[in-house]
This record gives C-alpha cells, structure tokens and sequence, in this order.
C-alpha cells in the first residue's frame, strides 16, 4: 500500500540503536544516500520519490526508497513519528517478510528489532573473528538449563529466544550478542559468564525494568520509544556524528537507565559514582552538570564548579559540555582544572605572587641538589620529598611541634623524635630553599589554597551564625574593605577523575561550597589512579557514605580488551576512596572484537619496527584514531623520529593535549589518562621500564612505599590498555614486564 494523504510539515526520525551498526557497515555511497534520505525524508516523508509502501503482514513497518538499489525500513510511531530500524537492499526486502520480528518488550517496555534472516544467515555463521577459546561439544546448547520463560523474564527479546536457546558456541553467542539488542547481549553474556539468573535478573533486568507502577501497552509504541536505546535525528549532523562515531555520537542523547537515575537523582550531600574504565562516568559527570545547571534560577553567575585532574581534561570537558549544552549551560558553569583553581585562589589572596610552579618531579630535583650542596647522606631525596608531600603539606603541619606530632601512617618507615628534628629542619631549608629561586611546588599552592578557604568558610558560617543569633539582616557580608560580598564560591561541585586529587584539593574543595544536598558529585575509579594521592573523603569533610554509586557496564572496551586489563591487576587490592576496598566485580562489555595482541622483541630497534608496522597495517582508519603510548619521554621522540623516517603523519601529545589533530597520537602513558583511541600501541612494556627498576629498590627500604609505587605502574599500564576501543597491541623488548604475566607472558603472576 502507497502512502496517501496530504504532504507534511516535517517529521520526525528516529534510529534505533544497533541500526546505525548495519548502516556503517554498507558501501560508502550508500551510507551518503542514507544521509540524504533521512534529510528530505524528515522534510516530507510522503513524497512520492520515497515510495514509502507498508510492507505485506505489517501493521507498522514501511519500506522507504534510498537510492535505486536500496530501501529503508521504518517502523511507523503513529502519525508523523518514524523509527528507522535498517537499511537492506532492495532484493531482500520482500524475500523474508515473515523473517523481520518487532514487538515491545514485556519487561524492558522497550522496542526490540530483529531480523531473524540476518542473524541466522550472517550473525551466526559469521562466527568470532579472534582464535576461539575451547568450546563446548556442538550439540550441547549453552543455554540449556534455562527455559524460554527465564529468558523472557529476564528480557532478552522475544524473537530471539528460540536462537539463544539454540546456541552451542561461544563464538555464535557473541555474534549474536553484537547483532541482537543491546540488553538481550547483556543478559546473556552475564548468564554464559557464569552469573546466578536471579543476580543478572537483580543487576542487569532491574535497573532498566518497568516499574510495578508502570503499565506496559503493547499498542503505544511512542512510550515505548522513550524507554529504548534509540535518538531522534534533529539535523544532518546528529545522524552523521553516529554514524562516524565521532565523540559525541550516541550518548550526547542517550543514555543508560542506570546513568539516567545518577544523573538526576536528588542526593542529600556528596555523592559519588565509581565504575570501571569507559563505563560512562565522565559522561555521567557531564550530564550531571547540565543537570544541575537546568535547576539553577536564572542568572550570569557561575554558581557551577566543573573540576578535574589537568588542563587538557579540562579542555576536553569544556568543548563536550559546550556541545551537550550549548552556550547557556557553559555560561553558567566554571571549568576549571583543580591546580589552576588553586592557583587562582592563591594568588587572590597574593596578587604580587610571581614564583614559578613546580611538579613532584621538579621538586624531587631540588632536594637532590640541596642534599648534595649540603653534603647531608643520612636521608635520600626520595624519602624527604615523600615526608614533606604527605606529611608535611599532606597534614598542613605548620610547626616543628606539630611535626612531632604528626601521623605517619603508611610512610613505612618509622622515625625517632632526633629524626624528626632533622627532617623538620632540612624540610625548613628547603622551603627557603624553593623560596629564594621563585619556586613553589602545586602540592604547596594546593595546601595554601585549602588553607585560605577552610579560613574563609569559617568567616562565613560565623557570620551566618551571628546572623541567626541577631534574629535577621545584619550586616554580615561585607568583606572587610574589599566590599565583596562574603559567600560560598559554588552551590554545586562535580569533579571528574576523582581518584587522583589530593587530600589539600578535596580541602579546598569541600570549604568552597556549603554542605547542602547535591553539593559534591565526584566521578573516578581508583583502579586508575597514577598519582600518589590515596585519601579517606569521610575524614576531609566530604561524607559520600550511604551516596556511592556504581558503573559496570563498558562502553569503550571490547571483551577482549576488558579481560586483559583486568588481568593486569591480578592480586592487587584498591581502595574506595573513603577507607574501604573496592573491586572491578560485574564489570562487563558487550563489545566483542580481536584479543590484544602481545609481541616481543629482540631490541628497541626491532620493537619499533614492529611499531610501524602494526601502524602500516591499520590503513583503513583515520590516523588520529590511533595511538602509540610508551613508557618515557625518550620513547615518544624516538617513536615520533621513526614514525617521521617511514612517513607516518604523527603528533605528540602534551600536557595541554595532542599538539595537532591530525597524525597517529604519541605519548607517554600518563598523557593517556582519560582519552581513547580505536586502536594502541603501548610499546616498551618491559622489566625496567614498567615499572621502572628505581621502583624495586624500595623493596628493602620501605615495604609500604614499594607496595604503593608497584601499584601505581599498575594502574598505569591499566589506564593505558583500557584506552583501546578496538584493537590493542603491546610489545618489549627484553624481558616482559612482570605485569604481563597474568596475560600469558612468562611465569605465573607472583
Ligand atoms: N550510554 C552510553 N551509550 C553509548 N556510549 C556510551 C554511553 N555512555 C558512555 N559511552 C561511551 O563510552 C566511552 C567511555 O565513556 P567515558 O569516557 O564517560 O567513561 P569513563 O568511565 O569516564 O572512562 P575512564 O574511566 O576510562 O576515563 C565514551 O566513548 C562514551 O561516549
């Protein structure tokens, strides 16, 4: 049947999750003739060019012309309201019409699509692209113990329920699970993964289930639209952004039911959401802000505080809020980084202050040089630059008694009073010392920072105080001469890469907003924190207990990827940022791809070669969808050196982020914190580069230090390797790095 009736004044289109994965993988010229089609066909979708026609046996779907070879097919909402579910040639449109299954999902109330002839002709014997792990005997069905009503309680979509039960291999089943809706993978990866029915019923069907309250009408598709993973296509460019899977594709419109709640639940302080690598928690974070700036009275202020680790991430969360949001959100909202914060506050309260700033690293230099120039060999840099960080500035210890009577837990090694008098006086010296060049270090600007607005927050509480106590109006906010009006900085805090700021930071931080519901709102994953900056929130102020969250599911990395990186932390223990433990426990993809490739080399010569290759061979995506990520800064001039010798167009990224856009990416591991790249290379994972040989001389001088610092590369190596979307190789030369043990590189992991 032709469409009839009057022409239109637009419409609207939809693309249904998975939708956009058959599209990309068509030819190139159709995939632009998609694009024009969605373009007019948002128009006028009834013109006649289109030969929009209801298919045989279809209540709701229509074929729509493409191009000459190639049809749409679209479910029809009601009235003018479409949902594009795939896009097939014309051949094989009519062939199977009994084939192509639809309904609203019983549990999730959200739509399902399959296209049972595609998922037996072509997802099943597709088979798993990487060497097939050992598989059960064929006619053993994996699902076996569980009946065709587990399954639809649980979710998985109708149509597909005969298939999953049918499944004998693994590979089947993750051909399947890249196919079939996206909740439907997910059910059954976590069954095939050994999970209890009743625990995926409890962590994977609850969150995105309709609620008892909530009737599901199997007749109102538009609801049901809304509860499924599908965008409205609102211009060209949304539909291409998807379909280029740049940036800010899918999630800048959708996002997942347990992201959802995170974002616009009402929390009575702070509140914290922890969660694997690439589960979603920066996007969380971004979304929360848009939130919280939504709420906000109308105004010029900034009452927002949008904070993380360093400049360049910073940089990142402006231009992704700017296009979540768009001016009127970032008008409203500070981005800053939390060093620069300080600084600023710093050097308002000290607006001749002109020193230098200085990283650990710097200052590590310093006192080596003092400890020679003044003959002093009783105590190493190291250990005097770790007191004065973490116990000096760590506790604001501002005296000689105070140091005395500072807590060192976790320093180690313990120290006499006589020590402390020592160290107490070359940590003085060097203070002068820092002093006298124009030098000071962030941890000092953080710790002064903290200071001035622990001291600020204490005027302004006893000024409401006095308020409260005079009954009304004094006068209680002019600040003594400048006639500033003396208030909290922020109404809302929300900090992303929460796992590695410091104890002054969160000081700071906590003193610039005052203790109201939804005042903090930190995202972070202590798994990969490479900074030396563990902190307990609860003894600092920030109270996340009863308000800490969870993210699980990966968006970024494959299975594949994900299993290796968790190898990588095999036997270690990580904290939950407020004096607990914390594990990566349910965290999963759906992703499926290639298993990380591991290659060892005979010499850093041959190991680069190897590097060019690998790059040679990933001609068929962009250059700055991949990069290489080694150990030193050394490594990244000569990966970058040689790259230049064989003409491969290459950038470095810097602390302020990549120098050009165009270019394989280079770096060292720390610049990686927070990107991600289809395809990496982390080369020069060898003994003595990771972790470094310095990091086991502290094996006999202090256990704890040693314990910290090996966790550290860890999670180092971690942050790397979960940066990998798609493809992720590493190499050495010598012997492999002890944490790749776990990956099947040499003996077991000790
Ligand atoms: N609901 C979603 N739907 C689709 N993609 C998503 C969704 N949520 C997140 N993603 C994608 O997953 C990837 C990782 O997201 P994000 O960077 O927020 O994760 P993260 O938890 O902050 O990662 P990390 O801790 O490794 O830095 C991004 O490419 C993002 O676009």
């Amino acid at each position: 049947m032709t469409a009839t009736g009057t022409p239109t004044a637009g419409a609207t289109l939809r693309l249904l999750d998975k939708a956009d994965k058959e599209i990309v993988k068509l030819d190139r010229a159709v995939v632009g003739a998609v694009y024009k089609f969605q373009h007019d066909f948002r128009r006028n979708p009834e013109s006649g060019g289109f030969h929009l026609k209801q298919l045989e046996g279809h209540d709701r779907l229509w074929s729509a012309r493409v191009n000459r070879e190639y049809r749409a097919l679209l479910l029809r909402l009601g009235g003018d309201d479409w949902l594009l579910v795939g896009v097939k040639h014309r051949k094989h449109v009519y062939e199977h019409l009994d084939r192509l299954a639809y309904g609203i999902n019983q549990v999730t109330g959200a739509i399902d699509y399959v296209d049972l002839q595609v998922v037996e002709e072509d997802v099943l014997r597709r088979g798993a692209p990487a060497p097939a792990a050992p598989q059960p005997p064929a006619e053993q069905p994996l699902f076996g113990e569980y009946s065709a009503e587990q399954l639809a309680g649980l979710g998985v979509a109708e149509p597909l329920i005969p298939v999953a039960l049918k499944l004998t291999t693994d590979d089947e089943l993750l051909g399947l699970a890249e196919y079939a809706p996206r909740h439907t993978a997910e059910v059954l990866l976590r069954l095939r993964d050994g999970v209890p029915y009743e625990q995926v019923r409890e962590e994977v069907t609850e969150p995105v289930a309709v609620g008892p309250e909530e009737r599901i009408d199997a007749d109102d598709w538009q609801t049901a639209v809304d509860r499924s993973q599908a965008v409205v296509i609102t211009d060209d460019e949304s539909l291409q952004s998807i379909l280029e899977e740049r940036d800010f594709g899918r999630w800048k419109v959708f996002l997942h039911p347990t992201q959802e709640k995170l974002v616009r639940r009402a929390y009575s302080g702070p509140a914290r959401v922890g969660g694997g690598p690439g589960t979603g928690k920066t996007i969380v974070a971004l979304h929360r802000v848009r939130h919280l700036v939504d709420q906000l009275p109308p105004g010029h202020t900034k009452p927002v505080l949008f904070t993380t680790f360093n400049k360049n991430l910073a940089a990142d969360l402006r231009a992704r809020l700017l296009s979540l949001g768009g001016p009127e959100t970032v008008a409203r909202v500070d981005i800053v980084h939390v060093d620069q914060l300080a600084t600023r506050v710093v050097t308002e309260a000290d607006p001749g202050n002109t020193k230098r700033r200085i990283d650990d690293t710097q200052a590590l230099r310093e006192w080596r040089q003092m400890l020679v120039e003044t003959g002093e060999s009783r105590w190493d840099a190291e250990f005097l630059g770790d007191e004065w960080n973490q116990v000096i500035l760590g506790q604001a210890v501002a005296s000689r008694a105070d140091y005395f009577r500072a807590r060192r837990a976790g320093r180690g090694r313990s120290v006499s009073r006589a020590e402390r008098a020592e160290i107490w006086q070359l940590a003085e010296r060097f203070t002068q010392r820092l002093d006298v060049k124009g030098l000071e270090t962030h941890r000092q600007i953080a710790e002064r920072a903290a200071q001035l607005e622990t001291a600020r927050k204490a005027k302004i509480d006893a000024r409401a105080r006095q308020r409260d106590e005079r009954g009304g109006l004094a006068n209680i906010h002019v600040e003594s001469g400048s006639g500033a009006w003396l208030r909290y900085r922020y109404r809302h805090i929300v900090v992303d890469e929460a796992q590695d700021l410091s104890a002054a930071h969160w000081k700071m931080l906590r003193a610039m907003v005052p203790a109201r519901p939804d005042d903090l709102f930190l995202v972070g994953d202590t798994h990969q924190r490479i900074y030396d900056n563990q902190v307990t929130l609860g003894s600092l102020g920030v109270n996340i207990r009863g308000r800490s969250a969870k993210l699980t599911l990966s968006y970024r990395t494959t299975r594949e990827i994900l299993g290796s990186a968790i190898g990588l932390l095999e036997g270690t223990e990580y904290d939950d940022l407020d004096g607990g433990t914390e594990g990566l426990a349910g965290y999963r993809s759906v992703l499926h791809g290639l298993r990380p490739s591991l290659r060892g080399a005979a010499n850093w010569d041959e190991e680069l070669d190897f590097v060019v290759e690998q790059l040679q061979a990933w001609h068929d995506i962009p250059r700055e969808a991949m990069a290489v990520c080694v150990p030193t800064n050394d490594m990244v001039a000569q990966v970058a050196q040689r790259l230049a010798r064989r003409g491969i167009p290459h950038t470095q990224i810097t602390p302020d982020g990549p120098r050009h856009n165009e270019g394989v990416h280079i770096g060292t591991m720390y610049r990686f914190k927070g990107l991600e790249y289809r395809r990496l290379i982390i080369a020069g994972v060898a003994e003595g580069l990771v972790p470094r040989s310095s990091v086991d001389a502290w094996e006999k001088t202090d256990r704890s230090r040693h314990k910290r610092e090996l966790q550290r590369a860890r999670s180092l190596l971690f942050v790397a390797a979960t940066r990998a979307r798609d493809a992720l190789v590493i190499t050495w030369n010598g012997e492999p790095s002890r944490f790749l043990r776990p990956l099947g590189t040499g003996r077991a992991a000790g």
